[in-house]
């Protein structure tokens, strides 16, 4: 039997914003889907809303703010899918409440920023941004003075993730001695060295560069106390996001002649588009390069991006899979070939699994497999049953108090 979606794949809209990569449309036009609103640029406001409301998928990058409000007058959607890591940008849990899994491209990108963090450490060791900003404006300058190689200099990585321990491995590769500090237990990779403390790391590095998430514990977690305790010369990297460095304590030492230099590539707040102007109080260093949220934008990164999100909507879709979503319980399923498969999103309450399963004792229909994830909130469970009638078993298994979402799979 040829797998047909419950819905005809004509009428499923896929609204996908902010330029996302052409593989994007590729892979879902490659598995039927053509209802496709494609938008260059992020969307907000009334235009987000009314882009949204229909949709069934949507894919964002970083600047779409999917806010709760947002969510809630998407009533027809069905997954978010964030075309990059961060998924910052989404309220994960108004998402989960409403059975609409988030996915993302969890290291896609990684390599691209690791690459540019890395030429911005040996950039600003070099004190290049400044000696080019010279002569730019005609100043020959000629000096070795605050000028190193990066070979046998400790770079020290704030967060030993997916790009943290990426740039750690390129980093030794060209002779730096790396030490990391992470929140978790991480397995060092090549030599580098987990420590202990922040403390230890700042202290003691002689390029600090950032790798965490956007949350709580890393809000302002480079503010003037932690400035202060860097060497006077060692030079700070930020491609992580904006939050995490104060800004106008970054400014102030800077202006203080502290710091050999800074490169910064997410701000706490950056422009919605190209039209909007930047302010920051860094512009006026020569000593530190602004970049505009370039980290994970090379080709590269946006091709494999665009394959690999577009491809676990189609999953999804197609077959159930809630495999690497990043706020829902993960169901890893095989084919269904032969067997009707029901999804039921649903509160995890006591019984209710009872509930799902006396709909098919009452309809005489024997459970062909069943696939069930819970988290402390929410359970998804998989269905494949050799059914004749699946309208009537929707609709009951929709009627079942803490149903979230069910729906059906040919
Ligand atoms: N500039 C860009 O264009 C760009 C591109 C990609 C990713 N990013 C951002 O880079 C960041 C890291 O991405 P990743 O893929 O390496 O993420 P990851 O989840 O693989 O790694 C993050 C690491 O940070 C650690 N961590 C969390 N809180 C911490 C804390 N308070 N102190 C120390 N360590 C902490 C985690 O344990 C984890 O090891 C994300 O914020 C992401 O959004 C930016
Ligand atoms: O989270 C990410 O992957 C980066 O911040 C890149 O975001 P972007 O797709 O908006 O460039």
């Amino acid at each position: 039997m040829t797998a047909k979606i419950s819905l005809d794949k004509s009428k499923i809209k896929f609204l996908l914003l902010e330029g996302v990569h052409q593989n994007a449309i590729d892979v879902l036009k490659a598995a039927g889907y053509t209802n496709i609103e494609y938008h260059k640029k992020a969307l907000d406001g009334e235009d987000l809303i009314n882009a949204i409301k229909d949709a069934h998928f949507v894919g964002i990058r970083s600047r779409t703010f999917l806010t709760e409000e947002v969510i809630a007058q998407a009533s027809k959607l069905v997954a978010i899918g964030c075309f990059c890591i961060g998924t910052n940008q989404v309220n994960l849990e108004a998402a989960k409440r409403r059975g609409i899994p988030v996915f993302n491209a969890p290291f896609s990108n990684t390599r691209s920023v690791a690459e540019l963090v890395l030429a911005e450490i040996i950039l600003l060791m070099r004190q290049v941004p400044k000696a080019n900003a010279e002569v730019h404006r005609g100043i020959w300058n000629k000096s070795a003075a605050g000028s190193n190689e990066v070979r046998g200099k400790k770079l020290g990585i704030i967060g030993y993730g997916h790009i943290g321990s990426q740039l750690s491995i390129i980093a030794e590769s060209i002779g730096m001695q790396v030490y990391f500090y992470d929140i978790e237990n991480k397995l060092p990779l090549g030599n580098a060295q987990q420590v202990a403390s922040l403390e230890e790391l700042l202290g003691s590095c002689d390029a600090i560069s950032l790798h965490v998430p956007e949350n709580a514990s890393t809000k302002n977690l480079i503010n003037a106390e932690r400035i202060a305790q860097l060497k006077d010369d060692a030079v700070l990297i930020n491609a992580a996001r904006g939050t995490v460095v104060d800004i106008d304590a970054l400014a102030a030492a800077l202006d203080a002649g502290k710091l050999r230099g800074a490169a910064l590539d997410v701000f706490p707040e950056e422009p919605a588009s190209a039209s909007d102007p930047f302010e920051s109080p860094l512009r006026k260093f020569d000593n530190v390069i602004l970049t505009p949220h370039i980290g994970g934008s090379t080709s590269e990164a946006q091709a494999n991006i665009g394959t690999e999100v577009s491809s676990k909507f189609v999953k999804y879709s197609d077959n159930g899979s809630t495999l690497s979503a990043v706020n829902f319980p993960e169901v890893s399923l095989p084919e269904h070939a032969g067997a009707t498969r029901l999804l039921h999103i649903h509160e995890n309450r006591p019984g209710i699994l009872n509930k799902i399963n006396q709909v098919f004792v009452d309809l005489n229909v024997n459970i062909a497999a069943q696939f069930l994830q819970t988290d402390p909130t929410i359970g998804y469970v998989v269905i494949d049953v050799e059914l004749e009638n699946t309208n009537e078993a929707l609709a009951r298994l929709k009627e079942i108090d803490g149903t979230i979402k069910a729906r059906v799979l040919y």
